[in-house]
């Protein structure tokens, strides 16, 4: 399979300031993405997870480094453009006032350009026709977090940035995501990077998972080999852990 970087991160660091003093998030993150792959982040709360993918955006700046989106620099990119061609979804779905298609409409009516009609945005999420005209703060937090997907692609995102978007979900809802987001990976060739603390969902959606510790990318490896042979002592003793959790 021929290799292509779709974001490249070249030694990123990010600190915040808070209450005048700085913190110290990223410490010179380095990798690449390839084209059309899934891959996962994972690691303790507050290591970093996030930070990384709202770098992506541009939602935040990075203090150091660089962030190659598409072979330019994100401080490069138009910001709509970026915005427009980089998704980004988070655990709760934010919906607009108004139906479910005005809520799908919207995003014709900023880009002007309408690649799906609004009946194969419904289709393509397994949403039923007629919660169209349904009220969308009425829809359940998974029917919203497959609105705000059905949203990504009318907006015709080449990449999807997903920030523990099922992690408010039944189980049930958060297979129906998880298949839709793997059906636009694999029909509609996009490239997803996916915050997640489930390691069942890491494994079940995944081709490659990046360990994030303490602001550094400690493992990276296809989704078989971080399971069953990781290389890492931290990698081994995160997992132990993650482990424990779940028993
Ligand atoms: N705007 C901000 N100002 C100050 N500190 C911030 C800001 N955003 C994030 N942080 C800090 O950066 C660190 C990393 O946060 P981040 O949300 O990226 O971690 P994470 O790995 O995604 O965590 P979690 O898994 O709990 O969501 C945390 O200590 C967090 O408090």
């Amino acid at each position: 399979m021929i290799q292509s970087p779709v974001i490249e991160f070249k030694s990123v660091s990010k600190h915040f300031i808070q209450n005048g003093e700085r913190k110290p998030v990223l410490h010179g993150i380095s990798g690449t993405i390839q084209r059309n792959s899934v891959v996962v982040f994972v690691g303790p709360s507050g290591s970093g997870k996030s930070t990384l993918l709202s770098l992506c955006n541009l939602l935040i700046s990075p203090n150091e480094g660089e962030i190659i989106v598409e072979g330019k620099e994100v401080r490069e990119w138009n910001i709509s453009k970026l915005r427009q061609h980089v998704g980004i979804a988070f655990q709760n779905a934010p919906v607009l006032d108004g139906t479910v298609e005005d809520n799908l409409l919207l995003t014709y009516k900023l880009h002007k350009k309408q690649t799906y009609s609004v009946e194969q945005l419904i289709a393509f999420t397994g949403l039923p026709k007629n919660l169209l005209q349904q009220d969308a703060r009425s829809l359940s937090g998974g029917q919203k977090q497959k609105l705000s997907l059905a949203r990504t692609l009318a907006n015709n995102s080449s990449i999807l940035l997903l920030d523990e978007i099922t992690a408010a979900l039944d189980p049930l809802s958060t297979h129906e995501v998880e298949d839709l987001v793997l059906r636009l990976n694999k029909e509609e060739n996009k490239t997803v990077v996916w915050v997640t603390h489930d390691l069942a969902q890491a494994k079940r959606v995944g081709d490659l998972v990046w360990l994030i510790e303490d602001g550094r990318l400690v493992e990276r490896a296809s989704v078989q080999d971080f399971f069953a042979a990781p290389t890492h002592e931290r990698t081994k003793q995160f997992l132990m852990g993650e482990a424990a959790w779940t028993l």
